[in-house]
């Protein structure tokens, strides 16, 4: 087990550079397997969902090397083969081998896929894009077997009960080689979305609206990349070193990122009092000062991320007065995390479902335990602004979406150990 130690309350300072999104990458390496020629990804983060998934690629004879942040896809050689278990288990966008393998051979046989433990995440829109195209979906043994028609999948018209993120990029993988239109409807927007349509488009896919609620895809025979594809920036690392600097931050510079993608993130932090200057690609966090308690929803993009809503929670813990209200619209059980704080001494409940936040002028370091990637980047934060030390337990689920953390965190002057320990 991955432990990580920090001995907090010390301001941090100075720069750190945002890695490629974690949601587009692990949705991009699936996404290879479309391409008959090499594919090279720039950008990538240096997170455990990359190299499971580069294992998952292995177990199909796709070759792939990562030096650096280029990661480089050889599918030439594929076999089509059923991934049933094992690191199908260790992440959740293990599912996009489904729309992926469909795409490429017309059949998948996938296990059902792993990842965070936020609550139940059906895959029920995902297998009705995949039955709409004219696949025969089963599910047998944890298993799930999908098969096309003898004369191939066809386009068709899919309205997602809603915006499904990862319903919408299967079906885009599934659909980009079926025959005729596919058009989603009541589509996902988020910008990992546009990113995959970029990929595929640029490897000769006709994807048309991506980043709206309505995408239009022409069928088109083959796939081939032909030129590097760099991933857009992690918004939900980038909100989370935001948090961190609003919490306990003395100055810091936070590079790499798209300030679009983060508008309602902004909006809300500033809102508490958070002072930033944009520039370009690059954002400054004023040193943390007085802030005001708030009220957050989260919703489909471009509301508030699902994602952030653990990595602010510390931010609401340092307001100086009030009353702070959570509600997680898409993950209403995203709340593991709750308990841990409470550990360090933080003031919060839920009740309902709903997260009541209350000041909390000193954490105090201790053992806590990361259920899931956002869980654990809230209490690094909430570490890093306790007194004295904090032990995360399961701290390998950090490392699931976390690129570099430990480094990221000492240049900003942090106290911060990874280290294995054997499990008990
Ligand atoms: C790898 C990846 O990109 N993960 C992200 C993706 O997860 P993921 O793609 O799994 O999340 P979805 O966008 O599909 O889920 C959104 C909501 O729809 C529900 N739903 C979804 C599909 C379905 O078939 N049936 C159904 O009921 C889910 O339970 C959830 O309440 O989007 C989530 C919501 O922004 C993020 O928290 C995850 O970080
Ligand atoms: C829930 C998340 O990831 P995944 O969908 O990969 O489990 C996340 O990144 O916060």
């Amino acid at each position: 087990m991955k432990q990580m130690i920090i001995h907090g309350g010390k301001p941090l300072q100075g720069d750190v550079w945002i890695g490629g999104a974690k949601n587009s990458t692990v949705a991009l390496i699936p996404a290879s397997i479309l391409s008959r020629t090499p594919v090279t990804l720039e950008g990538v983060p240096r997170i455990a969902d990359v190299d499971n998934l580069m294992d998952l690629l292995s177990e199909m004879s796709v070759a792939s090397d990562f030096q650096n942040t280029t990661l480089r896809i050889n599918p030439e050689h594929i076999k089509m083969s059923p991934l049933p278990s094992g690191k199908i288990k260790s992440l959740r966008a293990s599912y996009y081998f489904m729309g992926a393998l469909l795409g490429r051979f017309g059949k998948a046989v996938v296990g059902f896929p792993g990842g965070d433990d936020i609550g139940p995440r059906p895959i029920d829109q995902h297998i009705k894009g995949f039955e709409a195209l004219g696949a025969c979906v089963k599910n047998e043994n944890d298993q799930i077997k999908i098969t096309s028609p003898a004369d191939g999948l066809h386009g068709a018209k899919i309205h997602l009960a809603m915006p499904s993120v990862g319903a919408t990029m299967n079906i885009i993988m599934a659909s980009v080689t079926a025959k005729g239109q596919t058009i989603i409807d009541n589509a996902a927007k988020e910008p990992e979305i546009i990113d995959l349509a970029t990929f595929l488009n640029n490897m000769g896919a006709v994807i048309r609206g991506a980043g709206t609620d309505s995408i239009r895809i022409e069928g088109v025979e083959r796939l081939e990349a032909k030129t590097p594809h760099t991933i857009i920036p992690d918004r939900i690392e980038a909100g989370t070193y935001i948090s961190l600097a609003g919490c306990i931050g003395n100055g810091i510079c936070i590079h790499n990122i798209i300030e679009e993608h983060l508008d309602s993130y902004l909006a809300k932090v500033e809102e508490m009092g958070v002072v930033i200057d944009a520039t370009e690609d690059s954002l400054y966090v004023y040193p943390a000062g007085d802030l005001k308690m708030t009220q957050i929803r989260t919703s489909s993009y471009p509301g508030f991320a699902t994602d952030l809503q653990q990595p602010v929670t510390p931010l609401l813990l340092s307001a100086k007065s009030g009353e702070g209200v959570i509600i997680d619209q898409i993950y209403p059980k995203r709340i593991g995390h709750i308990e841990q704080l409470r550990k360090m001494g933080a003031d919060i409940k839920v009740e309902d479902n709903i997260i009541l936040v209350h000041p909390t002028a000193k954490l105090h370091g201790t053992t806590v335990s990361a259920g899931e990637i956002r869980a654990g980047a809230c209490l690094m934060i909430a570490g890093l602004m306790a007194d004295g030390k904090t032990v995360i337990n399961n701290a390998g689920n950090i490392l699931r979406g976390y690129d570099r953390v430990q480094e990221k965190l000492r240049l900003l002057g942090a106290n911060v150990k990874i280290q294995d320990v054997p499990e008990k």
